[in-house]
């Protein structure tokens, strides 16, 4: 990185320009700097402020083949879709007129999802730039405040460990110590996260001093301790092997105590229980160590103490250090360690477990982030927020600087209401079976949407400006610059005039930590914690974490792209966060019911992109289109894929969806192949792995197959029939390692419904192509009709490829054996073709052979397979 270079040391911290590396991932072959030397006009008070990120745009040797290619696959479909209006069937006209609304629905689709990656954009941050700024010491260089918002909801399924290692990643990410605050958002108000955030506190008392003195990544111990050595970047080179011996011993000791906390809560609790109650009468509470109840949930539920009815708490476990660094002890007999050059501050921490009462939709993740946004209001009131899933941790501490640098910079900054990083997976099989890495959708799909208005929110690893999610008007479509007008009335936030009053302070991206006596203090934190605060406010819709919907995420991003805000996409290397996901087929699954459901939800509500005003542009309203009326291409290809079921029982000769056939399946061909071919381009240019590629197809024609249509049957269940919407059912995480194999989820199988359709499809494709080779052995084709039979068996094979992940992941533990599979699907075509030549011969012994007997099939399952887009399944 060109501009990163020319700075070559930076004093206070680890980084330096060759470690942190901006991903441009030695891709200048696709990759060229966008000349912005005419940028001098941008806002911005002070012109002389040197840009903080370079924009890169695809070489034009590149670019312009693939502009072309989806300009040509576009006149193909039209001339496809005239050439088949011109040749009407007179026989099968219903047929017809469905697979004619088929074809163009997938054609209009595909546009959809390829015109807002006609111009794709990396933005590269300047973290040296940064740096310079800061140097330069004016108050303008200072880092602004950030708030770090982590949701948990679940200490088993959502294991403690990754939770406990995303906070330690915070703790010790590098950031002024002062200028940041982390908290933890618990929903379950399990006694046993406050008392996991207690050992952190404890542990991260030695840790991050640890990160900063050898300025170790990553900084969450569990990924750290699992790397092997790499280059050393502190400058106490000789110290490392023992600190680290002695930093590893005391977090395996620490590790010990959080795996141990059910148990020794739970015989602390007995131990309190037996003590108050004499004999096993009365409520068996669960008790702190201090000796009182846990006002949060208990281990065996209890009135007022039981998952959906509990108080509100909110505790400040580290507070706010102070401004001067503060170094640490020199080496010991009791601390071997020599921190006596290290900062040892660290930084707020604060956990929350909101109220829940009865009654009241908590409305899951888009709740707790509401609640987190004004308790850290109260307490810290950050100008930018940043949040984290349980399972996601820092993978590269300079991440937050990365993002600023997009916040600050002259040019686009302030009309930028979030920067979103890709999610990236840790524990997913290598050969990624169901597509979680997602590589089409981060490294193609948001990069497209970065030369629009930005990429959408996708949930984690997002930072905002907090006057946005208010729901301020961006600057440039708020002319007189006036704050206040830009908020509206303080009404729409509810009651609480402290809350209130911090609103003007986040706008003018001033900081400022709670200064507020304690009780009164905490008397308002209670307040905006309360089930009962967002009654008859905007919380919800206009204000905040947008509500009533599955995939809070991405319609959230789009309230803000609606008001005229951009965002902006940041890639790292290495990767600025890591998280988990779910590689058990029946919980991806549900996520992706989750996210197609969320996102049908999205498009028959007041939020459905086309309502949108004119400040969203109009690529960013195809995309968002696209981004959630895709399942909808479900009711097509389910009609698509079952369709050998008509050749099956058709009782009269000849049928064909489209004739001439042949010229029909030619075009077919040769619009499915463009769509290769254009994939192939992308992935030069999005830097992907032709697996990667590839199993984005199979896992859309999986989703297509059984998920899309379910989405679609729950969206008219809601609408028509008033009925709930698709539930946000936790996807619960794998821990890696244990005492099981690894990738073990991989091998269970969960039945479900969700599975059955998809296996229907299998069983028919495999019908078709076992009676297609029973004819054949009776000898009952003619020439022209195994023509068009053996197109039919191609798309029929097709089919079965693509759900390849599938049938191996309902295999169990015998999809360990792909040959497995072959054998079973082989054998399965030629048990059907046997039965077939079987029924033949008897009947022929009789009388004529039936009808059925003689059906020519057509093609068979038409596989649009890539006539789409979709939101990263
Ligand atoms: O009542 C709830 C339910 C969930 N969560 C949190 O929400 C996050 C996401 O839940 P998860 O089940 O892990 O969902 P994923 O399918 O992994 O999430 C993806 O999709 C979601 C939207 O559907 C986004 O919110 C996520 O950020 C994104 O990673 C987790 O941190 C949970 O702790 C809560 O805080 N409260
Ligand atoms: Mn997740």
């Amino acid at each position: 990185m060109s501009a990163a270079a020319a700075v070559t040391s930076w004093t206070n911290g680890c980084w330096s320009p060759a470690a942190t590396r901006v991903n441009d991932g030695g891709k200048d072959d696709v990759w060229v700097a966008v000349d912005e030397a005419d940028v001098s006009g941008a806002r911005g008070s002070d012109g002389v402020r040197p840009p903080l990120f370079q924009t890169y745009k695809v070489k034009g040797s590149i670019l312009h083949p693939y502009r072309f290619l989806i300009l040509a696959r576009l006149i193909a479909i039209v001339a496809f879709f005239a050439w088949r209006v011109r040749h009407k069937n007179r026989d099968g006209a219903w047929l017809w007129t469905m697979s004619m609304a088929g074809d163009v629905w997938f054609g209009f689709s595909w546009v959809l999802n390829q015109l807002p990656k006609l111009n794709p954009i990396k933005r590269v941050a300047d973290l040296a730039a940064l740096a310079d700024r800061q140097q330069h010491g004016t108050s303008s260089g200072e880092l602004p405040g950030v708030d770090v918002f982590v949701t948990t909801v679940d200490p088993v399924d959502e294991p403690i460990l990754y939770t406990v290692n995303s906070i330690l990643s915070i703790l010790a990410a590098d950031y002024p110590v002062d200028r940041y605050a982390c908290y933890l958002s618990d929903d379950g108000g399990t006694l046993v996260h406050y008392e996991a955030m207690v050992e952190v506190a404890k542990f991260a008392e030695l840790w991050v001093p640890f990160c900063r003195k050898h300025c170790v990544e990553p900084r969450a111990p569990e990924s750290y301790f699992a790397m092997k050595t790499q280059a050393y970047r502190g400058g106490v080179a000789g110290e490392l092997m023992s600190d680290r011996r002695r930093v590893r011993r005391e977090y395996e000791e620490f590790k010990v105590r959080i795996d141990s906390l059910f148990s020794t809560i739970r015989k602390r609790s007995d131990a309190y229980n037996r003590a108050k109650n004499g004999k096993d009468d009365g409520e068996n509470a669960t008790w702190m160590a201090d000796g009182t109840h846990w006002p949060g949930t208990w281990f065996e539920p209890a009135e007022n103490h039981r998952k959906g009815q509990h108080a509100g708490i909110v505790q400040v476990m580290l507070s706010h250090p102070g401004e001067e660094p503060q170094l640490g002890m020199p080496a010991s007999s009791g601390h071997p360690l020599d921190f006596s050059a290290v900062d040892v501050r660290l930084p707020m921490l604060v956990y929350i477990a909101r109220e829940k009462r009865p009654g009241y939709d908590h409305q899951k993740k888009a709740g707790a982030m509401n609640v987190m946004l004004r308790v850290s209001a109260l307490l810290s009131n950050a100008p930018f927020v940043i949040n984290f899933d349980g399972d996601h941790y820092i993978n590269n501490s300079q991440a937050f600087r990365a993002a600023l640098c997009f916040m600050l910079d002259r040019r686009h900054g302030d009309d930028t209401a979030f920067v979103q990083f890709p999610q990236r997976f840790d524990d997913v099989d290598p050969t990624d079976r169901y597509c979680n890495h997602n590589r089409v959708f981060f490294d193609a799909t948001l990069l497209g949407l970065n030369g629009v208005q930005g990429p959408s929110y996708v949930g984690t690893g997002c930072m905002f400006r907090r006057v946005a999610l208010y729901g301020a008007d961006p600057p440039r479509w708020r002319p007189e610059d006036d704050d206040a007008k830009a908020l509206g009335c303080p009404g729409r936030y509810g009651n609480s005039m402290p809350f209130i009053n911090t609103i003007p302070a986040a706008a003018s991206q001033e900081r400022s930590i709670a200064s507020l006596d304690e009780t009164a203090a905490m008397a308002e934190l209670e307040e905006v914690m309360a089930c009962a605060y967002e009654d008859g406010t905007e919380w919800g819709d206009g204000v905040g974490w947008v509500y009533d919907i599955a995939t809070e995420d991405v319609v959230t991003g789009f309230r803000l792209h609606r008001k005229g805000w951009r965002s902006m996409y940041c890639d790292m290397e290495p990767d600025a966060f890591r998280g988990t996901a779910p590689i058990n087929l029946t919980e991806r699954l549900y996520q992706i019911l989750r996210w197609s459901g969320g996102s049908l939800e999205m498009f028959f509500s007041r939020n459905c992109p086309l309502l949108a005003g004119r400040r969203l542009r109009p690529m960013q309203r195809v995309a968002y289109t696209n981004m959630t009326a895709y399942p909808v291409s479900a009711l097509f290809m389910v009609v698509y894929d079952l369709l050998p079921v008509i050749w099956l029982s058709h009782h009269h000769g000849e049928f064909h969806i489209q004739k001439p056939f042949p010229m029909y399946v030619a075009y077919l061909v040769a619009v499915i192949a463009m769509i290769e071919v254009i994939g192939l381009v992308e992935i030069r240019w999005a830097g992907l792995t032709l697996l990667d590629w590839w199993r984005n197809e199979q896992f859309y024609m999986i989703g297509a197959t059984g998920v899309y249509p379910a989405a679609v049957l729950h969206i008219v269940l809601k609408r028509v029939l008033g009925l709930k919407g698709v539930r946000f059912k936790l996807t619960a995480k794998q821990l890696a390692g244990g005492a099981r194999e690894r990738f073990a989820e991989l091998y269970d199988v969960h039945w479900s419904p969700l599975l059955a359709p998809t296996v229907v499809v299998m069983a028919v494709n495999v019908a078709a192509i076992g009676a297609a080779a029973g004819k054949a052995v009776v000898g009952g084709w003619t020439a022209a009709q195994l023509a068009g039979a053996s197109a039919g068996l191609v798309f029929n094979v097709w089919v079965l490829v693509l759900l390849y992940p599938f049938a191996l992941g309902i295999m169990g533990r015998w999809g360990k054996r792909p040959c497995a599979l072959f054998a079973l699907l082989v054998a399965a075509c030629a048990a059907v073709a046997a039965g077939f030549v079987a029924v033949h011969a008897v009947l022929a012994a009789g009388s004529a052979a039936p009808s059925w007997l003689g059906w020519s099939r057509g093609a068979t399952a038409i596989l649009p397979s890539s006539w789409r887009l979709k939101r990263g399944f």
